[in-house]
């Protein structure tokens, strides 16, 4: 069984397993969420990250369809999760200076790596599943294969790779972010600093051999093998939230194309504000490490791309695949573009590609549509998740 095997990346894939899924939402997925079975054994949990990930699936679409069958008190818990997802988007967001300080900190890290030995040794040993501890052992091992990994699993491995094996939280964060299928910037970074402590300042998470033995069902039993201690790591404070990117309007009046990238796979509502000609699906191939990534995640990325060109092509012209900033060039200079529009790319690899091809000087105008969703939710990420849960009700409201 391989991770796309797991996860065919196909919208169709993913509604039918939301669809799967939405009987499960309610008081069963708060009584059981927190089990971790093992490799392919998730059924608790939905599994639809990787899909909402790139947006072959939209987080108002899971909302939508758990809603229609569950009030919101019984599936509260399910709702609170995958808004957590939107909260830490719109974190970031307004914070951009913490991904660019885990990009800084972790290139540091990596030249570490390269320069000590032993710290190599107990990194290579980290990634290959080859330390005394079982359970973190079976979880790299799954985290390779599989590109996913149960959210009760993160948080046991992120700890034991910090606080246990006491290698950087960003060499860490860098493993899942080259391994998971739902590898994402947001998400992944500010979990990661959670767990070192750095996101509710001063408040680490500890993995205790007890809560690992009850949560796999007797599967691990870590006793005696993991850190007493979860002291506080060291890093930036957290900085005051900016406000959100104010976004030029779209000329309706120029000839546009619409540039489609693996953030966000699902670009109706840009056809509703802007009546682009042509497509060009552009696949940013890396910018979130010093390493490769595994293969499974370049792949699934280009069949969900490809899916959702299949869904869209037929409302443009023509179509464009692009691997580099001058193939869009080329593409725009071609259909006499004179503007682009796209799903805004969040804080990430990809808004850092569009950002070098906006100050192209052979670029036209590059107009990125933020989601409704995305517009509403954002603004009250503030502070704590705390504060943000209680726009959960209104922003459902919008969500029809
Ligand atoms: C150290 C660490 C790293 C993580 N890295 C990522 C990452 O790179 N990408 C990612 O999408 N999630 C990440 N998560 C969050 C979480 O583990 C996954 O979203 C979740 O396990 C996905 O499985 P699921 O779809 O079955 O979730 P479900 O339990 O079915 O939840 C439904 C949806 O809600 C969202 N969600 C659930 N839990 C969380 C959470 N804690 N934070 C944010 N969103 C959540 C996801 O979009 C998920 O698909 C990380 C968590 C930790 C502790």
């Amino acid at each position: 069984m391989t991770a796309l095997d797991l996860f065919p990346p196909t919208r169709t894939a993913a509604l039918e397993r939301l669809s799967a899924f939405v009987p499960k939402a309610g008081r069963a997925y708060a009584a059981r969420r927190n089990y971790d079975h093992g490799p392919g054994q998730h059924g608790d949990v939905s599994t639809l990250s990787p899909y909402v990930r790139c947006r072959l699936i939209t987080e108002a679409e899971i909302l939508t369809a758990v809603l229609g069958r569950h009030s919101e008190k019984s599936a509260e818990k399910f709702i609170q999760e995958v808004f957590w997802r939107t909260y830490w988007k719109g974190w970031l967001e307004r914070r951009p200076t913490v991904w660019e300080a885990y990009q800084h900190d972790l290139r540091q890290a990596w030249d570490a790596v390269q320069s000590q030995t032993g710290l190599r040794d107990r990194w290579t040993c980290a990634c290959l599943g080859n330390t005394d501890i079982e359970c973190f052992n079976n979880w790299a091992q799954e985290l390779v294969s599989m590109g996913y990994l149960h959210n009760h699993a993160r948080m046991w491995f992120a700890s034991i790779w910090v606080f246990t094996l006491e290698l950087p939280w960003q060499l860490g964060a860098d493993f899942f972010l080259r391994h998971l299928l739902d590898g994402d910037p947001a998400c992944n970074t500010l979990s990661w600093r959670w767990v070192a402590g750095l996101q509710t300042v001063g408040k680490t998470y500890q993995a205790r051999a007890d809560n690992i033995a009850k949560y796999t069902n007797g599967r691990f039993r870590p006793r005696g093998q993991l850190a007493q201690t979860a002291a506080p790591r060291s890093g930036q404070p957290v900085p005051p939230p900016q406000a959100l990117r104010a976004l030029p309007p779209v000329d309706r009046g120029l000839k546009t194309g619409l540039l489609l990238h693996h953030d966000d796979l699902s670009p109706g509502y840009v056809f509703d504000q802007a009546a682009p000609v042509s497509l060009c699906h552009v696949a940013v191939e890396n910018g979130i490490s010093p390493l490769l990534p595994a293969p499974h995640v370049g792949d699934f990325r280009t069949a969900a791309t490809r899916d959702s060109v299949a869904r869209y092509q037929h409302r443009v012209d023509t179509v464009t695949e692009a691997r580099s900033l001058d193939d869009i060039l080329s593409w725009a200079a071609r259909e006499r573009l004179g503007q682009i529009v796209m799903t805004e790319p969040p804080v990430g690899p990809v808004a850092a590609f569009m950002d070098r091809l906006a100050t192209h000087p052979d670029a036209p105008l590059l107009r990125p549509l933020r989601r409704p969703y995305d517009q509403a939710a954002w603004p009250h990420a503030t502070t704590g998740f705390f504060g943000f849960r209680k726009a959960i009700p209104d922003l459902i409201a919008r969500l029809n």
